[in-house]
């Protein structure tokens, strides 16, 4: 759900206590809702007023519109295109429950049980004619729920919303893109852009291109981190910006000499892709919040309208030329959508266009933009800025009519974008938009089963005229200023500054068992994804309040990020783990953060950040941590205090997140295992060396290194012709090498889900 600051709160108050005199109680046939759900309100005189008033769908489509939007929105799934079991998890759903639930599906009067989203490509998302809440409930639909629970705890799959899944398509992403998700917590179409970045790489091969995912509340960004964990990216950067502040890191403008700006290779951060999903109303939510009904109010999308217009201009501003910009609501408020890109059009004169997307996804049911719509505000509708009284101008802005005139403008010249259409004398004569809004895209609910959503593709001819550019500058300025005394407590550190450790997302996570085997617990790991939903949801329900950062320890809530440059512990993995530079250099590509290191001044986490990130990490250096990071990179390696340890063993182990990125490049501490040997390490978790059914894997685990090493699955003609070459289908799990015995070191979880598969796998 869309949320923001709101804006007008007096008035929004008011029209939503007067709402809940007007609302209703469920229809009976919506009787399928446990008894909480069923005394809920499932309407809102005002919202249908408003909407009939808008003219977002023909009279006669009226009821069906309704009757849509009381009914539970089905649950839907995405299968992450990049997971190692992506063709089995499709067949799964192909071949097992499409079948088995059929009959479920009968019973609740539908023709399918679930079904590929047939807009989406590839057959890689899902829809399912059930409800969150009946899957989570119904007992014949259990084992669905498990898979689906499972699956998307290891990052196999994504449940999301359809209509969210839609953006990132029309964005036309590329590897090597740079792309800001200015406003992207809790991170739902953040690890589908990544999806996207990663989709052609070949394991251990890092694009060029990068994800800087933004957004303004900490605590949302801290289950964005969570979420994205399972993607295992090093192309990431998590931010806590003002989006309508973000930062561009003009080095020119920071330097003066040009000879340090040679130094970098990149001089401003400038995006190729800009996705501006802002803070909204979120009535196009409603079927999966009802709570809404009762909350709904016109005020909450006059409040956010020019919020709305500085996200999308600053995003517009932070692309480069040629790039293409998503500006994106889960509204359906012509205030918050049609409004605001026709008000950016305005400023932007002819150096943005909107783009015409009706070839794109051509399965995909959409409506064009409105180009008539009206503005309500505390009781009264008004056709035209200049009805609307003086008294009444500070909530009504002049942008939020479709001409975006006032009485002055109107009576003047048109803008560079076009003339607007004439405005008729005739008090009732309806404003018209001259702009092309029909090619924005509408999503209604009751077209496709889904809800409500709003899309514009924007794409940036030349750089915005001068004026624009320079209010935006102007904005930066002051803000710097602010930041610059903020940042008084930590000025002196080297590094980026991150408003709060990861650890935070940590502790909504659930915690795996602590190995019995003497090591720390492997990192806590995946918590489902319908918790981050239901936490986010929880975050929206407070009303807007953003969250900052607790200002408290040594650091006041603001960890530096520094490039970890000790040589003794980069040496030492390198020597470990048989890691050459030539093929993959860890110097200047390993971070850690203050928090990460001990009072003895020893690193316990240590990150790897693509060379895109470095480039990014080192502009944000050089122009004075304008980004505030909460998050860098992917976490690589972890301090391991061991029981059993040697002197010459490496005191880093390999995360199971960085595993599948680092393993193309190690040629030591590598064991080549057959199925058997490979299942009963998942079943046991810990093996006596003679205990294994290959006496030889035993000997070869035995003669190891003390300490963490990785357990790679073969097929028996493999085994003699080792390295076996790694590729996108290798499994290969961390272990732990001990006196007397191998010990795996992930998660149960993990490890149930793999053995899980392998089953399957071996069935065929
Ligand atoms: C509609 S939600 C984004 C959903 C997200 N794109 C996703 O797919 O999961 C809007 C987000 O904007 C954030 N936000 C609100 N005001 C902001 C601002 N001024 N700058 C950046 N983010 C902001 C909110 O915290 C919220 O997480």
């Amino acid at each position: 759900m869309g949320r923001g600051r709101r804006h007008r709160g007096r008035s929004h108050k008011n029209q939503s206590e007067e709402s809940k005199e007007k609302v209703r109680k469920p229809l009976k046939s919506d009787a399928s809702f446990d008894s909480n759900i069923q005394n809920r309100t499932w309407s809102n005189l005002d919202f249908e007023e408003y909407y009939k008033e808008q003219r977002i769908v023909k009279a006669k489509e009226w009821d069906s519109f309704m009757e849509i939007l009381r009914k539970p929105l089905p649950a839907a799934f995405r299968v992450n295109s990049n997971g190692q079991f992506c063709d089995e998890i499709l067949s799964i759903l192909e071949n097992d429950f499409m079948k088995s639930l059929q009959a479920e599906a009968i019973e609740n009067g539908e023709l399918e049980a679930i079904k590929p989203l047939p807009w989406y490509p590839n057959n890689l998302a899902w829809h399912s004619n059930f409800s969150r809440k009946e899957i989570r409930k119904n007992q014949i639909l259990e084992r669905f729920h498990e898979f689906l629970k499972l699956e998307t705890e290891v990052g196999n799959m994504t449940r999301q919303e359809a209509v969210s899944m839609i953006p990132p398509l029309f964005l036309d992403v590329h590897p090597d893109h740079f792309v800001l998700d200015m406003c992207a917590a809790p991170g739902s179409k953040t690890f589908e852009l990544l999806e996207i970045i990663h989709e052609s790489s070949e394991p251990g091969s890092l694009p060029n291109g990068m994800v800087v995912a933004n957004d303004v509340d900490y605590k949302r960004s801290n289950l964005l981190i969570h979420q994205t964990k399972r993607t295992c990216t090093t192309n990431l950067i998590v931010t806590n910006n003002e989006g309508q502040h973000f930062p561009n890191c003009n080095l020119k403008r920071t330097l003066s000499t040009a000879s340090v700006i040679n130094h970098h290779p990149i001089d401003q951060l400038l995006f190729d892709r800009v996705l501006c999903d802002v803070p909204c109303s979120g009535d196009g939510t409603l079927r999966k919040a009802p709570d809404m009904w009762r909350r709904w109010s016109s005020g909450s999308g006059n409040g956010l309208h020019s919020l709305q217009v500085v996200l999308a201009m600053r995003g517009l501003s932070l692309l480069k030329v040629g790039g293409r910009m998503i500006y994106s609501t889960c509204s359906m408020n012509p205030i918050e959508n049609e409004a605001v890109v026709a008000e950016i059009l305005r400023r932007c004169g002819c150096s943005v266009e909107l783009v015409d997307v009706t070839d794109k996804l051509p399965e995909l049911i959409r409506r064009p933009g409105l180009k008539k719509w009206k503005v309500h505000d505390r009781g009264g509708w008004y056709r035209s800025y200049k009805d609307v009284p003086k008294s009444q101008r500070d909530g009504v802005l002049k942008s939020m009519f479709p001409s975006g005139k006032s009485d002055k403008d109107l009576t003047g010249s048109g803008n560079s974008y076009g003339e607007m259409a004439p405005i008729s004398s005739d008090e009732s004569a309806e404003e018209v938009c001259d702009l092309p809004l029909e090619r924005c895209v509408r999503i209604l609910p009751h077209d496709q089963n889904t809800g409500g959503f709003f899309i514009a593709v924007l794409h940036k001819v030349s750089p915005l005229p001068e004026f624009q550019e320079k209010l935006n500058q102007r904005r930066n300025v002051t803000r710097k200023n602010i930041n610059s005394s903020e940042k008084s407590s930590y000025e002196a550190v080297s590094g980026t500054v991150v408003t709060k450790p990861e650890e935070d997302a940590e502790k909504i996570v659930q915690e795996v068992a602590a190995s019995e085997n003497g090591f720390q617990p492997p990192e806590k790991e995946h918590t489902s994804e319908e918790g981050i939903i239901e936490l986010a949801q929880k975050l929206d329900g407070m009303g807007g309040k953003r969250e900052i950062p607790p200002m408290q320890g040594k650091w006041k809530g603001l960890y530096p990020v520094v490039f970890l440059r000790d040589e003794a512990v980069i040496n030492g993995i390198k020597t470990f783990y048989g890691i050459k530079d030539e093929s993959f250099p860890l110097y200047g590509h390993l971070v850690t953060r203050n928090s990460d290191i001990s009072s003895h001044g020893n690193v316990k986490r240590i990150y790897y950040v693509s060379r895109s990130v470095k480039d990014v990490l080192e502009l944000n250096f050089a122009v004075g941590n304008q980004l505030k990071i909460s998050s860098v990179g992917l976490k690589m390696f972890e301090k391991q205090s061991a029981r059993e340890c040697e002197a010459n063993s490496c005191s880093f182990r390999i995360t199971s997140e960085g595993l599948p990125v680092i393993l193309p490049y190690m040629t030591k501490q590598i064991l080549y295992a057959t199925m058997a040997d490979f299942k009963n390490l998942l079943q046991y978790k810990s093996i006596k060396f003679p205990d294994f059914v290959h006496p030889q894997f035993g000997e070869k685990a035995a003669e190891l290194a003390m300490g963490c090493c990785v357990v790679v699955l073969v097929d028996g003609t493999q085994l003699g012709s080792e390295p076996v070459k790694v590729n996108s289908s290798t499994i290969a799990i961390g272990c732990w090498k001990g006196k007397a015995s191998l010990t795996v070191m992930v998660t149960t979880v993990d490890c149930h889900q793999l053995n899980q598969r392998l089953s399957d796998r071996s069935k065929k």
